[in-house]
């Protein structure tokens, strides 16, 4: 997925902690030049270390918003308020500011920032660091077409990007956002599992996340539906079956239901920068 074809503009990371970081390195992965990218952190250790790791130029806030183009921001939704008032007398009017924070809608950054100002709401994942992210993006009143090509061109270039209504954000934030956590969790147990049936932890480790893979490729690459993917393993009195009559027994799929709705009014309540 990665290509070299990301414009050339001075982009800012503002608050690089792991998602920032996962996009930064994504993005000198696709060809960014390292000359291009300014970063920032809360701590001065931190962005000179990221400094130093990828040959980027540390920052404050301030110099960011002056000297970017690009903005994106990358502190939590309870940061987003001070970061706000430091960059906020800063920002040189034409900037396009790419928030990625959950719940925050573009018309709360538009009520901060100077008037006119181009904001693009992202919700990308952390596979940003293997060129597999999942980044849904959605423009705010002030952002044009120019300014989304900007956005997607950035995601794109470390994997896929959708673009979705805004009124969206939400629901997307607890499918693919957090989505890949609970592939994570899933396999964590499973290969407690595998313990329990007696297998040292590594071969469990081992069998579980190559059948994730094997899952996931051919998901995205059979053209064929979960339901008919899932039928196939399942052999009559089988072994598969004994164990979905478990996971049934358990509600584990409204266990899911009840997760992502979760999830979705979690990303509701941040809205405000909530706590
Ligand atoms: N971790 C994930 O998978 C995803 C996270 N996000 C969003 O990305 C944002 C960051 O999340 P994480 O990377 O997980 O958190 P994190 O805590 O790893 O990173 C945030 C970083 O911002 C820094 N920071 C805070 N205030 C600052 C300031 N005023 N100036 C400069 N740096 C400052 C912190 O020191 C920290 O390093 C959140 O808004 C979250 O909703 C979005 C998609 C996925
Ligand atoms: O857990 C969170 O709030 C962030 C947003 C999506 C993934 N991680």
């Amino acid at each position: 997925m990665a290509s070299s074809a990301v414009h050339p503009q001075r982009i800012a990371f503002l608050g690089t902690g792991k998602i920032g970081e996962a996009l930064l390195s994504g993005l000198l992965r696709a060809g960014k030049r390292p000359a291009e990218v300014l970063v920032t952190a809360r701590r001065p250790e931190r962005a000179a270390e990221l400094a130093d790791r990828y040959g980027v130029t540390a920052c404050t806030n301030a110099e960011a918003a002056k000297l970017a183009d690009t903005l994106i921001l990358a502190v939590k939704p309870q940061d987003m308020g001070a970061l706000m008032e430091e960059l906020g007398p800063h920002l040189v009017p034409g900037r396009l500011v790419i928030s990625a924070a959950a719940g925050i809608p573009t018309r709360w950054f538009e009520a901060r920032l100077p008037a006119g100002t181009a904001v693009v709401r992202v919700m990308p994942n952390t596979p940003v660091l293997v060129d597999e992210g999942m980044s849904v993006i959605s423009a705010g009143s002030h952002a044009t077409e120019e300014h989304l090509r900007r956005a997607e061109e950035i995601f794109a270039s470390v994997g896929k990007a959708l673009r979705l209504p805004e009124a969206q954000q939400d629901a997307a934030t607890a499918l693919s956002g957090s989505g890949p956590a609970y592939f994570y969790y899933l396999v964590e147990a499973m290969t407690d599992a595998g313990i329990l049936l007696g297998l040292p932890r590594q071969v469990a480790h081992d069998l579980i996340v190559q059948s994730a893979i094997g899952a996931s490729v051919m998901l995205r690459d059979s053209g064929e539906h979960p339901v008919k993917l899932r039928e196939a393993v399942t052999s009559p009195a089988g072994t598969t079956i004994a164990a979905i009559r478990e996971l049934e027994n358990h509600g584990v799929r409204a266990a899911l239901l009840g997760a992502l709705e979760a999830a979705r009014d979690r990303s509701r309540e941040l809205a405000s920068g909530g706590k």
